[in-house]
C-alpha cells in the first residue's frame, strides 16, 4: 500500500502552487551579485515520498544554486566520519538567534553556540570534512552530495566566482572561528571549499530526493543507497529544526513542525520523518533569507497530507 494516495498529493500541490504562483512580496538576494540575476519567476514544487514516489508542479528542472542547503549535507558528512558528538563539542548545536552571517554572535559565544545552519557554524562543519588536500576534500563533499541527489551535481561556475569575489565577511568569519579555535587549520580554505559546496546547482527535483532520502532513514528512495547510517539521522534533522531557516526557525517549527533548510538561491527543502520530502524553489525571499512562497507553500502541502511531525491523536 502506497503512504499516499496520489490524488491528495495532486490536489495539495496544485492548490499550492496556484495559491501562491502572483504573490509578489519578497526579492532576490543581491549581496552576492549573481543571485540578484536570476529569474525571480522560477517556481517549482516537488513531494518525494518515503516510498519513492515523486510528485512534480511548476519548474522542475531549472538550477538555482544549493547555497545554505548545502550546509545540511556538509554536516552530515562530517556526523559521518567523526560521529555526532563531533560537532556537538565544537561549535555546538544551539541557535544564535542572529542573522546567518552575524559576526556579533561569534563574539557573544566565543565560537561556541554555531549551529552548522548558519555561517560560521557551517565553515567550521566544512573544515571538519577530512582529507589532506582541497580536491580530496572537495571530492568527498561533493561525491555525498551526488549520492544525496541520486545523480551528478556540478558547480554552477558563475555563482562561484561571483560570491567568491565578495565573501570577504565569510573570509572574516571562517578566521575568527580560527582565532577562537573552532577551525584547527587553514580557514581560508575552508571558507573557499565552502564557498564552492554553496554554488552546486539543484533544481527542486534534486532537492526533493535529497529531503527523501532524510525523511527515508538515510536511504534514497529512488536509488536504494543508504547515503547516512539510520542512527545519525535523527541528529542532522534536529539541527536542522533548530536553525534550518535561521533566525526565522522557531516561527516555521510553530507553523509546521518539520525540520528544513533554506538557501538565498530560492531554495528551502522540508523532511517530513517517515512520510515525504519535499522542496521548494522561489528565488524573491523575505528579510530573513528565507523564500516566500516556499515557506506558504511547504506549509500549506504538509498541513493537507498530515506532515507535522509533532502532531498526534489521542488513543482512544
Ligand atoms: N543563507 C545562505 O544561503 C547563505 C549562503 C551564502 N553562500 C553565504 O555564505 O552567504
Amino acid at each position: 500500500r502506497d503512504l499516499f494516495k496520489q490524488s491528495d498529493v495532486e490536489a495539495a500541490l496544485n492548490a499550492a502552487y496556484d495559491n501562491y504562483k502572483g504573490l509578489q512580496e519578497g526579492k532576490n538576494a543581491d549581496y552576492i551579485p549573481a543571485l540578484a540575476k536570476v529569474d525571480s519567476k522560477i517556481y517549482g514544487i516537488v513531494l518525494v515520498t518515503a516510498d519513492g514516489k515523486v510528485y512534480t508542479k511548476g519548474d522542475v528542472t531549472t538550477e538555482v544554486s544549493i547555497q545554505s542547503i548545502s550546509k545540511v549535507f556538509t554536516m552530515a558528512k562530517v556526523i559521518e566520519e567523526s560521529g555526532a558528538d563531533s560537532i556537538f563539542n565544537n561549535q555546538g548545536v544551539d541557535a544564535t538567534g542572529q542573522a546567518f552571517n552575524s559576526i556579533v554572535a561569534i563574539e557573544q559565544n566565543k565560537g561556541a553556540e554555531m549551529n552548522a545552519m548558519v555561517n560560521p557554524g557551517a565553515i567550521t562543519a566544512t573544515s571538519m570534512v577530512k582529507g589532506e588536500t582541497y580536491d580530496e576534500i572537495w571530492g568527498k563533499i561533493s561525491g555525498f552530495y551526488n549520492d544525496f541527489a541520486g545523480r551528478q551535481l556540478t558547480v554552477l561556475s558563475d555563482v562561484y566566482q561571483s560570491e567568491a569575489e565578495s565573501n570577504q565577511r565569510n573570509q572574516a568569519i571562517g578566521r575568527l572561528m580560527y582565532a577562537y579555535g573552532k577551525i584547527k587549520s587553514n580557514p581560508d580554505r575552508a571558507t573557499d571549499i565552502y564557498t564552492r559546496q554553496c554554488s552546486v546547482g539543484v533544481n527542486a527535483k534534486d532537492l526533493a530526493i535529497m529531503a527523501g532520502t532524510l525523511a527515508n532513514g538515510g536511504k534514497n528512495p529512488l536509488t536504494g543507497k543508504q547515503v547516512v547510517k539510520t542512527e545519525n539521522v535523527p541528529e542532522i534533522l534536529a539541527v536542522m529544526a533548530t536553525a534550518g531557516l535561521y533566525d526565522d526557525s522557531g516561527k516555521w517549527l510553530y507553523r509546521t513542525g518539520l525540520p528544513a533548510k533554506s538557501g538565498v538561491g530560492g531554495g528551502i527543502m522540508a523532511v517530513s520523518p517517515g512520510k515525504f520530502g519535499i522542496a521548494v524553489i522561489s528565488p524573491p525571499l523575505d528579510s530573513a533569507g528565507n523564500s516566500v512562497r516556499a515557506q506558504k507553500a511547504i506549509a500549506d502541502i504538509s498541513n493537507a497530507l498530515g506532515g507535522n511531525p509533532l502532531a498526534s491523536k489521542p488513543l482512544k
